[in-house]
């Protein structure tokens, strides 16, 4: 059975803007404050430096076991380290292999920026894809290459459509604390971050603020 995923605030890790900390020394911090579930995600890393790298998360949030941990692109890793899942874009393989190689049991992530991409996400055969990341909402130095910005306005009408088909929808982009309320007040399920988190002074304090900004986001969506 595919264990429940609670997307509410979902870091998305950063090797680098995590450092001089290790990104285990910053995901236990915030997994004692409020983030949900955590992507590992290094772009430089190899192979075997995400493998061990997946293992130092999984030990970090060993206490918490409600938070999942996926990891990103790499299916061989989330399989050897035994994730709780794996987020793919569309350039990556392709979900329904994914889901032949994870199996049932694991949680499938699908980057998702036009009506056309969560369209094609709803057509799958069902339980191939758990949620989609709406991306970006705002420009983000993170992910140059993330495409033109939805906007909030279009990231409401696509999680209104993703969750209406069963999925579930998070927001990622340019979520800063500032941006949080209005990222959280477009329906989605969750909202993700990289940099409102990793090189934060406090990360703990930064995730906890996000978690009230996101109360009051939806109940500005709930009171509209
Ligand atoms: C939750 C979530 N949504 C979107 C993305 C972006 O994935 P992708 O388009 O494959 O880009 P990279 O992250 O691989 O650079 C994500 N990682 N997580
Ligand atoms: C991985 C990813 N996918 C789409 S935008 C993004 C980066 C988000 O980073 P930030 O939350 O700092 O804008
Ligand atoms: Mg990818």
């Amino acid at each position: 059975m595919r264990p429940p995923f609670d997307p509410t605030l979902y870091l998305v890790t950063d090797t680098g803007l995590c450092r001089p900390r290790s990104v285990a020394d910053v995901v236990r911090a915030v997994v004692a404050a409020g983030v949900t579930a955590v992507q590992v995600r290094d772009k430089h890393a190899s192979r075997r430096e995400l493998l061990a790298l997946t293992r130092t998360v999984q030990a970090a949030v060993v206490d918490h076991p409600g938070v999942a941990v996926v990891v990103n692109d790499a299916v061989d890793v989330a399989v050897l380290a035994d994730a709780d899942g794996v987020h793919v874009g569309q350039d990556d393989l392709p979900v329904e292999e994914v889901r032949a190689l994870i199996g049932a049991d694991r949680h499938l992530g699908l980057s998702v920026s036009s009506a056309a991409e969560l369209d094609a996400a709803l057509a799958l055969p069902p339980g191939t894809v758990d949620l989609v990341g709406l991306s970006p909402v705002w420009e983000t130095p993170v992910k140059p290459d993330a495409g033109p910005a939805l906007g909030p306005a279009r990231a409401a009408t696509l999680a209104t459509a993703a969750r209406a088909g069963g999925l579930i929808a998070v927001a990622i982009g340019g979520i800063t604390l500032d941006r949080a309320a209005e990222a959280a007040a477009t329906g989605v399920d969750g909202i993700c971050v990289v940099a409102a988190v990793c090189p934060e002074a406090d990360p703990a304090g930064a995730a906890r603020r996000l978690r009230e900004e996101i109360v009051r986001g939806r109940l500005a969506q709930v009171a509209r």
